[in-house]
């Protein structure tokens, strides 16, 4: 890949969203989409958005509506550009590489001309995803070193090397069929590197953290949407750039239309997430967008990924639709359960730590006081769906730690369990039938015959149709910056 060409540059200076929109829209229509310019692109975009927020001196357009979106000169993004494609370029020797597809030998090279220039300095914060962060600060987190050696790839003309993804980890897939693997960043804090290294059966079976033989398998145009995905509206932990955020809105949907997101559960997700903050009028609702992800998962991979659920779960519970959101919730430990959770794993374990011991808890204290206003009926703690769920949920968490490695359960997730336990109303506890292994039936508690009849019949009559049949192991009786963005967005002024 030589410099920009002309039809790339014709697209500047950007001045508003829709000049970002055309130019990726035009990149898209190749079969080869510049990888390293919309990075940069991208970066510079935010970098003046969210870290670098112009003060605007003149008073007057701090109260006006009108958008602060940045010029971008194409002499900035041509300077960055370059740097790039020249320290790749002077950094592989590519004479001693005449195959047409790439070797470890040669991932490894490249990963290290990209892992050489990074500073030591702390990777985990904002806004280090880009080839601008690379280049400009000598800063990448680990999802960023992965796309640039991918980037880097595309610029010494290798069209076999492409990112796979899971929920909390990046690597290359390469060679003819792209049958190779290869770590080419790191993961976590205090895990010493295995870059170079084959991603091997053995550490993949039963991870999460490698979903279990199933990540998302770039192609470039999906390679296109993961830095689209990976871009970060926030301006800080509870202010979001109204313009990144669209910007990152109509870049998803573009993705979208053009069908590059339909195996990528995480992009849908992002966008179900973006839909609720802002709707798109004509465009689908988020609940929608979320069961995109979820039917993604289950078509592309064997639905062994977790953060679809999530993402449903974290939405009906910001809109206080409890009972779906346990739903959600139960169906997500139902993925997770498949795992053995090993110390690698900590994200999704502080995903569901905040939900069984933050989010369910204030649930049910939340449904508890509004008892006293509705009628029992319709509350969850009187639902045996939402019990035969909140019972689910708990049954995948404990199926998830059996055969681990590393715990899972502690002593507070047995207080939280016992204290949320205790928030369903006995009736509902008794309208739950377990159903071990072997079909044999049993009652969750004993019928108390000093019950009476009256309250017998009110039971019947309230749920007669919603007996619910709780699959239940034999022997087991057991029973992310993702806080909510409070509309507190910066007005870009
Ligand atoms: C439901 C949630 C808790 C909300 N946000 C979530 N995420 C935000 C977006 N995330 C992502 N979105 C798009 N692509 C990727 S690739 C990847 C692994 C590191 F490379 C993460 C990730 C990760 C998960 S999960």
């Amino acid at each position: 890949m030589a410099g920009l060409r002309e039809i790339e540059k014709q697209f500047f200076p950007l001045q508003k969203i829709q000049d970002v929109i055309d130019l990726f829209k035009n990149e898209l229509k190749d079969n080869e989409p510049n990888l390293t310019l919309m990075s940069i692109v991208l970066g510079v975009i935010e970098n003046i958005l969210t870290v670098n927020r112009a003060v605007s001196s003149d008073a007057d357009k701090s109260n006006t509506l009108e958008p602060i979106f940045p010029v971008i000169e194409l002499s900035t993004i041509e300077a960055l550009y370059t740097k790039f494609v020249t320290h790749i370029k002077r950094s592989v020797d590519k004479t001693k590489f005449p195959d047409k597809f790439a070797t470890r030998e040669l991932v490894k090279i490249v990963s290290d001309v990209v892992w050489c220039c990074l500073s030591k300095s702390f990777k985990d914060r904002a806004h280090l995803q880009s080839l601008y962060s690379f280049l400009t600060g000598n800063k990448l987190d680990c999802f960023g070193v992965a796309f640039a050696v991918v980037a880097a790839f595309q610029i010494l003309e290798y069209n076999d090397v492409h990112l796979s993804l899971s929920e909390d980890h990046a690597w290359v897939v390469f060679g003819e069929d792209l049958k190779e693997t290869a770590e080419v960043t790191w993961h976590g804090k205090g895990n010493e590197d295995k870059r170079g290294q084959p991603i091997t059966a053995s550490v993949v079976e039963k991870s999460w953290l490698y979903l279990n033989g199933q990540p998302v398998i770039c192609n470039r145009h999906m390679e296109v949407a993961a830095i689209v995905s990976g871009i970060n509206p926030s301006i800080n932990l509870t202010v979001d750039s109204v313009e990144m955020g669209s910007l990152q809105q109509e870049l998803l949907w573009l993705l979208y239309d053009l069908g590059h997101l339909s195996k990528y559960p995480m992009a849908l997700g992002n966008l179900g997430d973006l839909e609720e903050i802002s709707p798109t009028p004509g465009r689908p609702p988020p609940v929608d967008i979320f069961e995109e992800s979820i039917e993604s998962s289950k078509v592309h991979y064997h639905n062994q990924h977790v953060y679809p659920y999530t993402y449903l779960g974290g939405y009906h519970y910001r809109n206080h639709n409890y009972k779906k959101a346990l739903k959600a919730w139960a169906e997500a430990t139902n993925a997770v359960k498949n795992f053995n959770y090993n110390r690698e794993d900590e994200e999704i374990y502080k995903e569901f730590l905040e939900v069984g011991n933050d989010l369910i808890p204030t649930m049910m204290k939340h449904v508890a006081s509004e008892n006293a206003s509705r009628i029992h009926q319709t509350s969850i703690s009187y639902d045996p769906d939402c019990y035969a769920d909140f019972l689910r949920f708990y049954d995948g968490i404990c199926e998830w730690e059996e055969d681990s490695k590393t715990p899972v359960l502690h002593i507070t997730w047995a207080k939280q369990l016992v204290n949320s336990l205790a928030k369903f109303d006995p009736t509902v506890r008794k309208l739950i039938h377990l159903i071990s292994e072997d079909g044999e039936e049993s009652s969750s508690s004993s019928e108390s015959d000093e019950e009476s009849e009256e309250e017998r019949e009110i039971i019947q009559d309230e749920n007669r149709n919603q007996k619910k049949k709780v699959k239940a192991k034999k022997g087991k009786t057991h029973d992310k910056d993702k806080s909510d963005k409070i509309n507190g967005k910066a007005e870009d002024s």
